[in-house]
Formats: structure tokens, C-alpha cells, sequence
């Protein structure tokens, strides 16, 4: 349903950071974007979407090029949750929710009944009903989180893309978020790319994952071909241990950093 094809990129023309870069992402599929700071993740979010224009290449949304697409109609299908950490707003949280309906409203319109019902369905399948009156600014990591992955469901999108969506938030509400995220997957069937520092959460959610360096270089693929101990060495530079175990009929995997490891690319 999406899919990128040599996409080239560099804020500088002649120093590239993405170069070449090709996936595709399904239908109701979790794709995962892992690097080391700076290797371009948040650089590559902005050129899938647009916000950035590839230098070479191009962005396929249903198989049409993105620019083709007419703005209004492409940010009903595709949604952008930003890191949470640079959103402070002065709403309340049903307020900011009913604003992801932005794409359906007019320019001199408000939020209509149905604008509030749809909000108001949208967080308490998230769990989050019972902060509709609370103000942005005096909820936790946690709970802003999901207010902004609410906020970007409300618009019925086929596509979220969620720029760091656990960082900074404790243990619980990273398991929380990635359950959700699973099931707005499984469930709902919108497919999602979510750009992370957690090898763990990757391999617990994804189905693809695009691991990216410096130096233009990147792998894609099964999250399991990917995020091996040889990648995780070459790409991060440090040496780690992956331990698969089984808890009931799951399987997971522990991912133990042991120590910084020479490469000649970092
Ligand atoms: N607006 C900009 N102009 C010039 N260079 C930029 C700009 N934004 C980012 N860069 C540079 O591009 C590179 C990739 O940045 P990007 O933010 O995409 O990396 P990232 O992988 O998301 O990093 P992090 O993990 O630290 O969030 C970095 O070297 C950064 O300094």
C-alpha cells in the first residue's frame, strides 16, 4: 500500500543522506525504522510524507506517486504523530483529538456532532475517555502519547507514521503504546511505520524493519533478518547477545548490549 523507490536524499546536494532507499509496506503491517542519532530516521519520516522532497526517487501511496496525490485527500489516508515531547498544546484532550478531523472540516468550519462522536469513540478504544477534559499540558508521557495516536485515527487514516512514539515513557506505557499500536495493526488494519530506538520493541512489533546508518548505508527486511547480533555490531557499534526465549506460546527475544565494538563506520 505504500512504497518508496530509490529514494534519494541530502540536505547538502552533495552529502547525502539517504541514498537509493527501497521498501514496501502492506496493509494492516508494522514497519520499524532503527539507526544510531543523526542517521537520518526523522529525515526519511519527512521525505516519505512529502514535508521533504526526495532529490531522486519517489513516494508511492496505492501505487500513485505522492505529490500527484492532492494534499486534503492524501492526509485523510496517511496520518503524522510527532514525538510527543515537542507538543505542548493548551486543549483539552478531547479538543485535540477532535482536531485530527481537520482533513473533513472546512477552513471556516468547526467540529461537528459527528466530529465529536467519532473523537469520543476513537479514545475510549485507546482507554483514554476518562482524559477527555484534561488539559494536554497536565497528562503523562503516557497518556499524551495516546492522545496523539487518537488524535491521528480520528481522521481514518490507512497509513500512521509515529516518529519515537515510547521514548521517554516508563516500561508500562511502552508495553501500553506498542499493544495499541498492535492493534490499531491487527485490528483495524492500518499499516504503520514507526521510527524507534528499541531493538526490543521492534522485534516485538514489527513486521519489516529498515535499519539505517551512517553513510548512506541501509538494510530492509523481516525484522528477524534484520535485527541480527551482526547488524546490531555493524550498525550501532556495540556487540550484543540476542536471547530468544518462550513464555507460554510466545516467543521473545532479549536483546543485551555487551560492549562497545570497533567499527569503521562509526
Ligand atoms: N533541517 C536540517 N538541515 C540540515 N541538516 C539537517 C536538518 N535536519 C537534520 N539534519 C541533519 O541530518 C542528519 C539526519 O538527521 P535526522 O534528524 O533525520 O536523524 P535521526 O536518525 O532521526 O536522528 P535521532 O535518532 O538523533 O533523532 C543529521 O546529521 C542532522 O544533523
Amino acid at each position: 500500500m505504500f512504497r518508496v523507490q530509490n529514494g534519494v536524499f541530502g540536505y547538502e546536494r552533495e552529502d547525502r543522506i539517504l541514498n537509493g532507499i527501497d521498501f514496501s509496506l502492506a496493509e494492516g503491517k508494522i514497519l520499524t525504522i532503527l539507526g544510531p542519532n543523526g542517521a537520518g530516521k526523522t529525515t526519511l519520516l519527512k521525505c516519505m510524507v512529502g514535508l521533504l522532497k526526495w532529490q531522486d526517487g519517489r513516494s508511492l501511496l496505492e501505487d500513485r506517486p505522492v505529490p500527484q496525490i492532492p494534499a486534503a485527500e492524501f492526509w485523510k489516508k496517511v496520518s503524522y504523530v510527532p514525538q510527543a515531547k515537542n507538543f505542548a498544546v493548551p486543549y483539552s484532550v478531547r479538543e485535540m483529538v477532535v482536531m485530527g478531523r481537520a482533513p473533513y472540516i472546512g477552513v471556516f468550519s468547526v467540529p461537528g456532532k459527528m466530529d465529536y462522536e467519532i473523537a469520543t469513540e476513537t479514545m475510549a478504544s485507546l482507554g483514554i475517555l476518562h482524559l477527555q477534559n484534561k488539559q494536554c499540558s497536565r497528562i503523562s508521557g503516557g497518556e499524551l502519547q495516546l492522545a496523539l495516536i487518537a488524535r491521528a485515527l480520528v481522521a481514518g487514516p490507512k497509513l500512521v507514521i509515529l516518529d519515537e512514539p515510547e521514548s521517554h515513557l516508563d516500561f508500562r506505557n511502552q508495553l501500553l503504546v506498542l499493544e495499541k499500536l498492535q492493534w490499531v495493526a491487527t485490528e483495524k488494519g492500518i499499516s504503520c511505520v514507526i521510527n524507534t530506538h528499541y531493538p526490543e520493541n521492534a522485534f516485538r512489533i514489527s513486521d519489516r524493519t529498515l535499519m539505517l546508518g551512517r553513510g548512506k548505508r541501509y538494510v530492509f527486511g523481516e525484522t528477524r533478518e534484520v535485527i541480527t547480533e551482526e547488524n546490531l555490531r555493524e550498525f550501532f557499534g556495540v556487540r550484543v547477545r540476542i536471547l530468544p526465549f518462550r513464555e507460554g506460546e510466545r516467543d521473545f527475544n532479549t536483546i543485551f548490549p555487551v560492549e562497545l565494538a570497533n567499527t569503521a563506520f562509526l
